[in-house]
């Protein structure tokens, strides 16, 4: 029979240390179901990629979260993107990869290189300082509501409104009504109107795209919402992790003192290794097999990207983090047709934060207790207490 585990794997005591569950869940079975949601899971990289690459079974119309909006009232307006099935996916995904494609982001790479050596040059002086507070959060806040054209007011509310939207694929456990307390989803999507967006931004492209008919008038602010909500969290969490990565592994800083070039590198190394976005759901579509188990249609899969990228069928020495390992096909941006949009933006932030670092500073050191931040969905630090020496 299929094994039954009822793990939780939405508790901060899960959370804290994820790992001997993201094993326990491996070696359970190819397909393991957790009694205490009633919902299936993969961890395996194999059954991982099944389910993420095979859309038309495993759909993510019906929420990519525990929630099924067929089956449960909606709580916010579904993405169209992330939440789409094809066809509807397919126009809003047309759009997304223009607006966020090479050319886009060539024209934002000064602007972004100058932000990030003005800032790694504030802070490094000090010799000890917060990689989260002082540096994870402060890039991607400063380069990415300008790059969207964001209006000025209320970028306070970014923050605080992604982590009630990445707790929200969570069950509605305490961590998701923490957050639902702090804010709404009436402000975000106010954001994506046009009249609250700078001309030139990529969240106007959005809106030109609606005017040349490519989509809708009233899907552009919702698909302005996507890269409002999926844009910043994720690089902080990903920066954060990258320079958790390099203090704890301090061979691995020095081969990027010594060729700068693999920037790139640490930082993908780094979403492999810590996975900032750890899991989503799929539903599935009609009765069908997952893992040799059978499911009926309605079906919730959780899909642990974490586990799948640390899965020793398909990763030698998982557990180390090594910038020279070639990273290619992990799921840490998801795979197949809702593969992350926005990578190359992301991977264009951690490569410059990185070589600006890898420039100035000769040793980072971690001088103090690191701090989890706790979330459904997002796996991040709330500190990082570092002591650096300059180069
Ligand atoms: C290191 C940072 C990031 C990580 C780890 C990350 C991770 C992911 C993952 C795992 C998915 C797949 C979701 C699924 O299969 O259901 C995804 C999709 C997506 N991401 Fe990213 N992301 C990052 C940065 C960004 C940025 C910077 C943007 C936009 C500026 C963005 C926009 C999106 C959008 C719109 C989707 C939905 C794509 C689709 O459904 O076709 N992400 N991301
Ligand atoms: O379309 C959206 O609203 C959306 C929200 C969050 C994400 C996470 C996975 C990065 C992606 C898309």
């Amino acid at each position: 029979g299929v094994p039954v585990l009822d793990v939780d794997p939405f508790s901060v005591d899960f959370f804290a240390d994820p790992y001997p569950v993201h094993e326990q869940l491996r070696e359970a079975g190819p397909f393991v179901w957790l009694s205490r949601y009633n919902i299936g899971a993969v961890a395996r990289y194999e059954h991982v990629r099944d389910a993420l690459t095979d859309w038309k079974t495993f759909s993510s119309a019906r929420g990519v979260g525990m929630e099924d909006f067929v089956r449960h009232g909606r709580f916010r307006l579904p993405s169209l993107i992330l939440e789409a099935d094809p066809p509807q996916h397919s126009r809003s995904r047309g759009v997304l990869s223009r607006v966020l494609s090479p050319p886009v982001l060539k024209g934002l790479r000064d602007r972004f290189e100058v932000e990030a050596e003005a800032m790694v040059e504030d802070v490094v002086w000090r010799k000890r300082f917060d990689g989260i507070a002082d540096l994870a959060e402060v890039f991607p806040l400063r380069v990415f509501p300008d790059a969207i054209g964001m209006g000025r007011e209320g970028r306070e509310k970014l923050l605080p409104h992604a982590d009630l939207l990445f707790n929200s694929f969570g069950p509605r456990n305490e961590l998701f009504q923490a957050a639902k307390e702090k804010v709404s989803f009436d402000w975000i999507e106010a954001q994506g109107q046009r009249g609250n967006l700078a001309p030139g931004g990529l969240g106007m492209m959005i809106h030109d795209a609606a005017d040349r008919g490519e989509i809708s008038g009233d899907e552009a602010p919702i698909l302005v919402r996507a890269l409002l909500q999926a844009g910043l969290d994720t690089t902080i969490n990903a920066l954060g992790a990258t320079l958790y990565c390099l203090a704890r592994f301090p061979s691995e800083f020095d081969r990027l003192r010594a060729d700068h070039k693999l920037a790139k590198a640490a930082f993908e190394e780094a979403i492999r290794f810590e996975a900032p976005v750890q899991t989503f759901f799929r539903t599935a579509t009609c009765a069908t097999t997952l893992g040799g188990t059978p499911l009926n249609e309605g079906d919730k899969v959780l899909m642990f990207l974490a586990a799948a990228n640390r899965d020793p069928r398909q990763w030698d020495r998982p557990d180390v983090y090594d910038i020279g390992r070639k990273t290619i096909g992990h799921v840490g941006f998801g795979a197949g047709i809702h593969a992350c949009v926005g990578q190359l933006l992301a991977r264009m932030e951690g490569e410059l934060v990185l070589t600006a670092l890898a420039r100035r500073v000769k040793r980072l050191r971690i001088a103090g207790t690191v701090e989890r931040r706790y979330n459904n969905t997002l796996r991040g630090l709330a500190s990082l207490p570092l002591e650096v020496e300059l180069a």
